[in-house]
């Protein structure tokens, strides 16, 4: 589905890595984790098309992501659910208005009758119509995933999406994103959460990669 082959990434003149080598396939469930400023966030960009690599080629759907006309960028951004580091609403809106964003967006208003059920899934029924600064980060963290979701995409990539958050609550995180991929979708998630991770291990078949020094590895011993 998305695929990285040899890749490199510099900002400006500083090389961040070189050589990724990196395959989603469908229905898989990947974890990225390594120290911070390691270039996880880059990477989930990369993979979602928001970043062009420096050199290497990333292919998106089969698509190389240099090539990408704009009906396919709008393809990606319907296909490829993004739940983003700083889970960021629009104040003003309502949480269920936030949350049914990218339909508006897109127009695709067929999709609204999803909304009632995904707000249930994702426990925040009652909380529908309270403004975004009014939510605990909990609460943000699975207004950002529902948002993520709601064009049903066949992806989802969360950057950290159980940062800030108890452990609680990290657990029902997770449960969600076990749930999406239960139903096939495939999930690539970077967190520093080892804990998460164990954890995950014993409900899911998740590969964990660990990105450290430029270097992409499967995670070892620490786990
Ligand atoms: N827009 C940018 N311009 C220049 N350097 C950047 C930019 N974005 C990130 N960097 C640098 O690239 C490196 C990797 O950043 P990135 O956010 O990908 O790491 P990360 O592993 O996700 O970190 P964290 O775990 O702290 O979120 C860092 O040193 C960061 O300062």
């Amino acid at each position: 589905m998305i695929a990285l082959d040899n890749v490199a990434y510099h900002y400006g003149g500083a090389e961040l890595f070189s050589q990724l080598t990196l395959s989603l396939e469908p229905g898989s469930f990947h974890f990225l984790t390594g120290p911070s400023g390691a270039g996880k966030t880059t990477l989930l960009k990369l993979c979602y098309g928001a970043l062009q690599a420096t050199s290497g080629e990333v292919r998106v759907f089969d698509t190389p992501a240099t090539a990408l006309d704009r009906d396919q960028i709008a393809m990606i951004r319907r296909r490829i659910g993004v739940v983003h580091q700083n889970c960021e609403f629009l104040d003003h809106l309502s949480i269920a208005e936030n949350i049914a964003l990218p339909l508006t967006v897109s127009g695709r208003l067929d999709l609204m009758e999803n909304l009632t059920d995904l707000l249930g899934w994702v426990g925040l029924a009652k909380q529908m119509d309270q403004l975004p600064p009014e939510l605990s980060g909990g609460e943000r963290q699975r207004a950002a995933l529902a948002r993520a979701v709601i064009m049903s995409p066949d992806v989802i990539i969360a950057d950290e999406p159980t940062g800030n958050v108890d452990w609680e609550m990290s657990q029902r995180l997770l449960t969600l994103l076990v749930e999406l991929n239960r139903m096939g979708k495939t999930v690539l998630i970077a967190t520093h959460d080892l804990n998460l991770i164990r954890t995950a291990k014993s409900q899911v078949a998740a590969r964990v990669l660990r990105l450290k020094g430029g270097q992409l590895l499967q995670a070892g011993a620490e786990l």
